[in-house]
Protein backbone atom coordinates (compact mmCIF):
# COMPACT_ATOMS: atom_id res chain seq x y z
CA UNK A 1 0.00 0.00 0.00
CA UNK A 2 1.55 3.36 -1.11
CA UNK A 3 0.27 6.69 0.79
CA UNK A 4 0.63 9.43 -1.63
CA UNK A 5 0.73 13.18 -0.54
CA UNK A 6 0.00 15.45 -3.27
CA UNK A 7 0.81 19.10 -3.05
CA UNK A 8 -1.84 20.38 -6.23
CA UNK A 9 -0.75 23.76 -5.51
CA UNK A 10 3.06 23.17 -6.07
CA UNK A 11 4.84 25.04 -8.84
CA UNK A 12 2.12 27.41 -8.99
CA UNK A 13 -0.51 24.96 -9.74
CA UNK A 14 1.49 22.81 -12.02
CA UNK A 15 1.60 20.01 -9.33
CA UNK A 16 -2.14 18.74 -9.66
CA UNK A 17 -1.07 18.08 -13.42
CA UNK A 18 1.81 16.22 -12.74
CA UNK A 19 -0.48 13.85 -10.30
CA UNK A 20 -2.67 13.11 -13.18
CA UNK A 21 -0.15 11.72 -15.06
CA UNK A 22 1.10 9.77 -11.93
CA UNK A 23 -2.69 8.95 -11.15
CA UNK A 24 -2.82 7.46 -14.76
CA UNK A 25 -0.06 5.38 -14.34
CA UNK A 26 -0.82 4.10 -11.04
CA UNK A 27 -4.34 2.78 -12.13
CA UNK A 28 -2.97 1.34 -15.25
CA UNK A 29 -0.61 -0.80 -13.27
CA UNK A 30 -3.88 -1.66 -10.59
CA UNK A 31 -1.56 -0.65 -7.54
CA UNK A 32 -2.67 -0.28 -4.52
CA UNK A 33 -2.35 3.51 -3.14
CA UNK A 34 -4.49 5.94 -0.79
CA UNK A 35 -4.06 9.79 -2.31
CA UNK A 36 -4.21 12.71 0.46
CA UNK A 37 -4.06 16.64 -0.97
CA UNK A 38 -2.73 19.24 0.95
CA UNK A 39 -5.13 21.75 1.25
CA UNK A 40 -2.66 24.39 3.57
CA UNK A 41 0.21 25.35 5.40
CA UNK A 42 1.71 22.16 7.53
CA UNK A 43 -1.21 20.13 6.40
CA UNK A 44 1.28 17.39 5.03
CA UNK A 45 2.55 17.65 8.33
CA UNK A 46 -0.47 16.38 9.98
CA UNK A 47 -1.47 13.95 7.37
CA UNK A 48 1.65 12.27 7.40
CA UNK A 49 1.65 12.09 11.33
CA UNK A 50 -1.77 10.44 11.08
CA UNK A 51 -0.77 7.71 8.29
CA UNK A 52 2.64 6.86 11.21
CA UNK A 53 0.42 6.96 13.89
CA UNK A 54 -2.50 4.88 12.36
CA UNK A 55 -0.40 1.43 11.66
CA UNK A 56 2.65 -0.20 13.11
CA UNK A 57 5.66 -0.93 10.28
CA UNK A 58 7.15 0.39 7.88
CA UNK A 59 5.25 2.85 5.64
CA UNK A 60 5.59 3.61 1.74
CA UNK A 61 4.98 7.25 1.63
CA UNK A 62 5.43 9.30 -1.75
CA UNK A 63 5.58 12.53 -1.84
CA UNK A 64 4.69 14.84 -4.85
CA UNK A 65 5.42 18.34 -4.14
CA UNK A 66 8.10 20.74 -3.85
CA UNK A 67 11.07 21.58 -1.16
CA UNK A 68 8.22 22.98 1.27
CA UNK A 69 6.03 19.81 1.07
CA UNK A 70 8.99 18.00 1.77
CA UNK A 71 9.87 19.98 4.68
CA UNK A 72 6.57 19.38 5.86
CA UNK A 73 6.54 15.35 5.58
CA UNK A 74 9.84 15.10 7.00
CA UNK A 75 8.45 17.07 10.19
CA UNK A 76 5.07 14.81 10.66
CA UNK A 77 7.48 11.43 10.61
CA UNK A 78 7.81 10.76 14.02
CA UNK A 79 10.58 7.80 13.47
CA UNK A 80 12.43 7.96 10.28
CA UNK A 81 12.98 4.40 11.11
CA UNK A 82 9.35 3.71 10.19
CA UNK A 83 9.33 5.04 6.65
CA UNK A 84 10.11 4.62 3.05
CA UNK A 85 9.75 7.49 1.29
CA UNK A 86 9.35 7.57 -1.99
CA UNK A 87 9.70 11.78 -4.21
CA UNK A 88 8.66 13.29 -7.27
CA UNK A 89 9.41 16.35 -7.31
CA UNK A 90 6.66 18.91 -8.75
CA UNK A 91 8.24 21.98 -7.01
CA UNK A 92 10.00 25.25 -8.74
CA UNK A 93 13.24 25.24 -7.16
CA UNK A 94 13.27 21.24 -6.69
CA UNK A 95 16.75 21.47 -4.90
CA UNK A 96 16.31 18.18 -3.00
CA UNK A 97 15.63 15.91 -6.28
CA UNK A 98 18.24 18.09 -7.90
CA UNK A 99 21.01 17.10 -4.72
CA UNK A 100 19.98 13.56 -4.88
CA UNK A 101 19.56 13.40 -8.82
CA UNK A 102 16.53 11.70 -8.93
CA UNK A 103 14.47 11.97 -12.34
CA UNK A 104 12.75 15.55 -13.79
CA UNK A 105 10.76 12.83 -15.50
CA UNK A 106 7.35 12.05 -13.17
CA UNK A 107 6.58 8.59 -14.55
CA UNK A 108 10.40 7.51 -14.52
CA UNK A 109 10.20 9.06 -10.75
CA UNK A 110 6.83 6.54 -10.08
CA UNK A 111 8.60 3.14 -11.72
CA UNK A 112 11.68 3.76 -9.35
CA UNK A 113 9.54 3.84 -6.41
CA UNK A 114 7.38 1.27 -7.72
CA UNK A 115 10.09 -1.03 -7.84
CA UNK A 116 13.30 0.63 -6.12
CA UNK A 117 16.50 -0.74 -6.73
CA UNK A 118 18.17 0.84 -3.91
CA UNK A 119 17.40 3.07 -0.86
CA UNK A 120 19.55 5.99 0.30
CA UNK A 121 20.03 7.36 3.78
CA UNK A 122 20.22 11.14 4.07
CA UNK A 123 21.28 13.41 6.47
CA UNK A 124 18.69 15.84 7.66
CA UNK A 125 18.97 19.26 9.88
CA UNK A 126 17.01 20.21 13.23
CA UNK A 127 16.59 23.93 13.58
CA UNK A 128 15.65 25.12 17.50
CA UNK A 129 14.63 28.48 18.66
CA UNK A 130 12.98 29.70 21.84
CA UNK A 131 9.39 29.22 20.54
CA UNK A 132 9.75 26.36 18.03
CA UNK A 133 11.76 23.26 16.40
CA UNK A 134 11.84 22.26 13.04
CA UNK A 135 13.71 19.89 10.88
CA UNK A 136 14.99 20.61 7.46
CA UNK A 137 15.91 18.39 4.71
CA UNK A 138 18.15 20.94 2.35
CA UNK A 139 18.94 24.22 4.25
CA UNK A 140 18.15 26.18 6.76
CA UNK A 141 19.50 29.63 6.44
CA UNK A 142 19.35 33.37 7.99
CA UNK A 143 19.79 36.40 6.62
CA UNK A 144 19.81 37.11 2.85
CA UNK A 145 18.61 33.60 1.32
CA UNK A 146 16.06 33.69 3.86
CA UNK A 147 14.98 37.05 2.83
CA UNK A 148 14.65 36.15 -0.64
CA UNK A 149 12.35 33.19 0.60
CA UNK A 150 10.10 35.26 2.66
CA UNK A 151 9.17 37.80 -0.42
CA UNK A 152 9.13 35.55 -2.95
CA UNK A 153 6.71 33.27 -1.03
CA UNK A 154 4.58 36.33 -0.76
CA UNK A 155 5.25 37.21 -4.37
CA UNK A 156 2.33 37.01 -6.87
CA UNK A 157 4.63 37.61 -9.88
CA UNK A 158 6.35 34.46 -8.72
CA UNK A 159 2.91 32.27 -9.98
CA UNK A 160 2.10 34.65 -13.25
CA UNK A 161 6.04 33.87 -14.35
CA UNK A 162 5.41 30.28 -13.08
CA UNK A 163 2.56 29.91 -15.78
CA UNK A 164 5.22 31.22 -18.67
CA UNK A 165 7.86 28.67 -17.32
CA UNK A 166 9.63 31.84 -15.83
CA UNK A 167 9.95 31.53 -11.86
CA UNK A 168 13.55 31.75 -11.34
CA UNK A 169 13.27 35.49 -13.21
CA UNK A 170 11.01 35.96 -10.08
CA UNK A 171 14.22 35.06 -7.69
CA UNK A 172 16.99 37.20 -9.70
CA UNK A 173 14.68 40.08 -9.57
CA UNK A 174 13.64 40.08 -5.88
CA UNK A 175 17.40 38.76 -5.15
CA UNK A 176 18.54 42.14 -6.35
CA UNK A 177 16.28 44.42 -4.54
CA UNK A 178 16.87 42.48 -1.37
CA UNK A 179 20.65 42.81 -1.97
CA UNK A 180 20.23 46.16 -1.84
CA UNK A 181 17.63 46.24 1.14
CA UNK A 182 18.77 43.31 3.58
CA UNK A 183 20.72 44.78 6.50
CA UNK A 184 24.40 43.11 7.45
CA UNK A 185 24.21 41.69 10.64
CA UNK A 186 26.78 41.17 13.23
CA UNK A 187 26.96 37.60 14.23
CA UNK A 188 28.29 35.39 16.83
CA UNK A 189 28.66 31.89 15.80
CA UNK A 190 29.62 28.62 18.45
CA UNK A 191 30.49 25.88 16.46
CA UNK A 192 30.49 22.32 17.80
CA UNK A 193 29.46 23.43 21.44
CA UNK A 194 33.64 24.73 21.19
CA UNK A 195 34.87 27.01 19.37
CA UNK A 196 33.08 30.53 19.38
CA UNK A 197 33.68 33.00 16.53
CA UNK A 198 32.17 36.81 15.87
CA UNK A 199 31.32 38.68 12.32
CA UNK A 200 30.73 41.72 11.18
CA UNK A 201 28.68 42.72 8.22
CA UNK A 202 27.33 39.17 8.05
CA UNK A 203 24.94 38.90 4.69
CA UNK A 204 24.04 35.50 5.54
CA UNK A 205 24.65 32.16 7.06
CA UNK A 206 23.30 29.47 5.99
CA UNK A 207 23.57 25.85 6.84
CA UNK A 208 23.14 23.04 3.92
CA UNK A 209 22.97 19.42 3.87
CA UNK A 210 22.91 19.58 -0.05
CA UNK A 211 24.87 21.29 -2.34
CA UNK A 212 22.13 23.40 -3.83
CA UNK A 213 18.99 26.21 -2.47
CA UNK A 214 17.36 28.87 -3.93
CA UNK A 215 16.67 26.75 -7.21
CA UNK A 216 20.39 25.47 -8.21
CA UNK A 217 22.51 27.40 -6.40
CA UNK A 218 25.57 25.81 -5.11
CA UNK A 219 26.32 27.20 -1.94
CA UNK A 220 28.23 24.24 -0.47
CA UNK A 221 29.82 22.46 -3.53
CA UNK A 222 31.30 19.82 -1.38
CA UNK A 223 28.75 18.95 1.06
CA UNK A 224 28.00 15.35 1.68
CA UNK A 225 24.24 14.85 2.09
CA UNK A 226 25.44 11.42 4.18
CA UNK A 227 28.10 11.99 6.59
CA UNK A 228 26.02 13.40 9.34
CA UNK A 229 27.17 16.92 9.28
CA UNK A 230 25.96 20.35 8.52
CA UNK A 231 28.10 22.49 5.72
CA UNK A 232 28.23 26.23 6.76
CA UNK A 233 28.21 29.16 3.82
CA UNK A 234 28.98 32.40 5.12
CA UNK A 235 29.57 35.89 3.65
CA UNK A 236 30.59 38.76 5.71
CA UNK A 237 32.60 42.29 5.21
CA UNK A 238 31.87 41.98 2.29
CA UNK A 239 30.54 45.32 -0.07
CA UNK A 240 26.87 45.04 -1.69
CA UNK A 241 28.89 45.62 -4.71
CA UNK A 242 30.68 42.79 -3.90
CA UNK A 243 28.19 40.69 -3.55
CA UNK A 244 26.89 41.38 -6.77
CA UNK A 245 29.50 40.50 -8.16
CA UNK A 246 30.01 37.37 -6.82
CA UNK A 247 25.93 36.22 -7.03
CA UNK A 248 26.72 34.53 -10.83
CA UNK A 249 29.56 32.53 -9.45
CA UNK A 250 27.61 30.24 -6.81
CA UNK A 251 25.56 29.24 -9.63
CA UNK A 252 28.92 27.40 -10.37
CA UNK A 253 30.44 27.06 -6.70
CA UNK A 254 33.24 29.02 -7.83
CA UNK A 255 32.87 31.52 -4.42
CA UNK A 256 34.31 29.22 -2.62
CA UNK A 257 37.60 30.75 -2.23
CA UNK A 258 36.79 34.37 -2.32
CA UNK A 259 37.97 36.74 0.47
CA UNK A 260 34.48 37.05 2.81
CA UNK A 261 33.05 33.53 1.81
CA UNK A 262 33.52 31.52 4.58
CA UNK A 263 32.64 27.78 4.48
CA UNK A 264 33.31 24.94 6.85
CA UNK A 265 31.81 21.77 8.39
CA UNK A 266 29.63 21.50 11.87
CA UNK A 267 27.51 19.28 13.60
CA UNK A 268 26.11 21.50 15.77
CA UNK A 269 25.84 25.55 15.13
CA UNK A 270 24.46 28.05 17.05
CA UNK A 271 23.77 31.64 15.80
CA UNK A 272 23.17 34.68 17.77
CA UNK A 273 22.49 37.80 15.34
CA UNK A 274 22.00 41.26 16.81
CA UNK A 275 18.82 42.10 15.46
CA UNK A 276 16.16 40.06 14.26
CA UNK A 277 16.41 38.90 10.94
CA UNK A 278 14.44 36.48 8.50
CA UNK A 279 14.94 32.64 9.18
CA UNK A 280 14.29 29.58 6.24
CA UNK A 281 14.07 25.86 6.41
CA UNK A 282 13.91 24.46 2.74
CA UNK A 283 12.25 27.77 1.33
CA UNK A 284 9.73 27.95 4.16
CA UNK A 285 10.11 31.09 6.46
CA UNK A 286 7.90 31.52 9.60
CA UNK A 287 9.90 35.09 10.15
CA UNK A 288 12.72 37.04 11.95
CA UNK A 289 14.41 35.91 14.75
CA UNK A 290 18.04 36.69 16.12
CA UNK A 291 18.86 33.14 17.85
CA UNK A 292 18.61 29.71 16.17
CA UNK A 293 20.68 26.28 16.94
CA UNK A 294 20.90 23.93 14.59
CA UNK A 295 22.08 20.18 14.39
CA UNK A 296 22.47 17.61 11.81
CA UNK A 297 19.47 15.03 13.08
CA UNK A 298 20.82 11.92 14.65
CA UNK A 299 18.62 9.46 12.60
CA UNK A 300 18.80 9.45 8.84
CA UNK A 301 16.01 9.35 6.13
CA UNK A 302 15.21 6.63 3.89
CA UNK A 303 14.64 7.56 0.16
CA UNK A 304 13.88 5.53 -2.59
CA UNK A 305 16.82 6.41 -4.74
N1 LIG B 1 -3.55 23.34 -1.53
C1 LIG B 1 -2.62 24.24 -1.22
N2 LIG B 1 -2.78 25.54 -1.58
C2 LIG B 1 -1.85 26.47 -1.31
N3 LIG B 1 -0.68 26.20 -0.68
C3 LIG B 1 -0.47 24.93 -0.30
C4 LIG B 1 -1.41 23.88 -0.55
N4 LIG B 1 -0.90 22.73 -0.09
C5 LIG B 1 0.31 23.04 0.46
N5 LIG B 1 0.57 24.34 0.33
C6 LIG B 1 1.79 25.08 0.71
O1 LIG B 1 2.57 25.28 -0.47
C7 LIG B 1 3.87 25.66 -0.05
C8 LIG B 1 4.93 25.42 -1.13
O2 LIG B 1 4.89 24.15 -1.60
P1 LIG B 1 6.11 23.43 -2.32
O3 LIG B 1 7.38 23.82 -1.73
O4 LIG B 1 5.78 22.00 -2.36
O5 LIG B 1 6.04 23.97 -3.81
P2 LIG B 1 6.91 25.06 -4.53
O6 LIG B 1 7.03 26.29 -3.69
O7 LIG B 1 6.34 25.20 -5.90
O8 LIG B 1 8.31 24.33 -4.68
P3 LIG B 1 9.79 24.61 -4.15
O9 LIG B 1 9.74 24.71 -2.66
O10 LIG B 1 10.59 23.42 -4.62
O11 LIG B 1 10.20 25.89 -4.81
C9 LIG B 1 4.09 24.95 1.26
O12 LIG B 1 4.35 25.95 2.23
C10 LIG B 1 2.73 24.32 1.58
O13 LIG B 1 2.36 24.49 2.92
Amino acid sequence: MYYFIVNPNSRSGNGIKIWYLVKNELDSLEVQYTAYFTRHNLHASEIVQEICDSSSGVKNIVVLGGDGTMNEVINGIRDYDDVILGYIPSGSSNDLARSLSLPKDPIKSLKNILTPNRFQYVDTGCVNSNDFQRKFAVSCGIGFDAKICVVTNRSKLKKVLNKFGLGKLTYIMITLKELIFTPFMDAELIIDNKISKSYKQVLFITSMIHKYEGGGLKFTPDANPYDGKLSVCMAHGLSRLKILFMLPTLLFGKHTGLKGIEIFDCKTLDITVDKPASVHFDGEAPGELNQIKLSCTPKQLRIIK
